[in-house]
């Protein structure tokens, strides 16, 4: 991923992202992906505050659309998706390494990993809190969700939510080394196991889909809500000054 300075999961990235996925999808000499970053320390900071602040509700909805969709594209692929986090990857981009298959965070006590959306006072969906639950169960994700934790590598590690934590100029060798131990399975029995496993999920928000969006809009046009993300954004900007 390379959309600097933070990998935020803006519109036009995440437009990026499923028409390469696809690409590679519509390429039969790729049977696995591996997600990782070009920017320094950062794996994602996660969907981009800017589309969800100070636009009109058509730019929320057609933004959450995209949302869901890079969600639905990655969690169902019929790759094997790996995801070397080399950096922070809080909320939209915890999100993203969720989807994948296997993750290998690299050991630096910076890069925190979780779905911090609480402690910017939004409420993470249905379908990033399933995608957590499936991941690392029920009572660890209650737990991670409400407190809004992110976890650094050990801690990560410990609970669930990476599978492996390697020092950092090893993440990209062993994601390599995983996806060389995953391509050898038989490819139609490994895709089927992950349609099996990933679907009755996927299916509940594709049939809410519609009614997901609106509740987003709904939520998202609030002044509080407004007023909150545009403090943060403010913050995080005043930080360098
Ligand atoms: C009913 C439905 C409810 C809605 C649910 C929606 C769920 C939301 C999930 C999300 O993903 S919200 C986003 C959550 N992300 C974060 O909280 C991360 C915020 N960013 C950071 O903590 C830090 O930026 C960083 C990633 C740790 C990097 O720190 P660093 O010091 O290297 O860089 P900064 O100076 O902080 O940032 C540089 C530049 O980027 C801007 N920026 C950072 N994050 C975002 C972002 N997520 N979206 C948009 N822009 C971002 C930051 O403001 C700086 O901008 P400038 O000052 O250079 O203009």
């Amino acid at each position: 991923m390379r959309n600097p300075p933070v990998n935020s999961l803006s519109l036009e990235f995440l437009t990026e992202l499923l028409i390469s996925l696809e690409k590679l999808e519509n390429d039969k000499t790729f049977h696995g992906i591996i997600i990782t970053s070009d920017c320094p320390g950062i794996f994602s900071a996660g969907l981009d505050l800017t589309e969800m602040c100070g636009r009109d509700p058509e730019h929320y909805a057609e933004y959450w659309k995209a949302v869901q969709e890079m969600w639905l594209r990655f969690y169902l692929s019929n790759l094997v998706v790996i995801a070397a986090i080399n950096g922070v990857s809080p909320a939209g981009g915890c999100l993203l390494s969720l989807t994948c298959d296997y993750r290998v965070l690299a050991n630096n006590p910076k890069y925190a990993i979780g779905l911090n959306e609480t402690l910017l006072g939004i409420v993470a969906p249905f379908w990033f809190k399933d995608t957590l639950v499936n991941t690392i169960g029920h009572r660890s994700a209650e737990r991670a969700l409400q407190l809004g934790l992110l976890f650094p590598p050990a801690e990560a590690l410990r609970v669930g939510v990476v599978d492996q934590v390697v020092p950092e100029d090893q993440v990209q060798s062993t994601a390599r080394l995983v996806m060389a131990q995953w391509l050898d399975i038989p490819d139609h029995a490994r895709q089927l196991t992950k349609t099996l496993m990933r679907k009755p999920t996927a299916d509940r928000l594709l049939t809410e889909r519609d009614a997901d969006i609106q509740n987003f809009v709904r939520f998202i046009c609030k002044d509080s809500i407004q007023k909150s993300l545009h403090a943060y954004l403010e913050k995080l900007k005043q930080k360098k000054g």
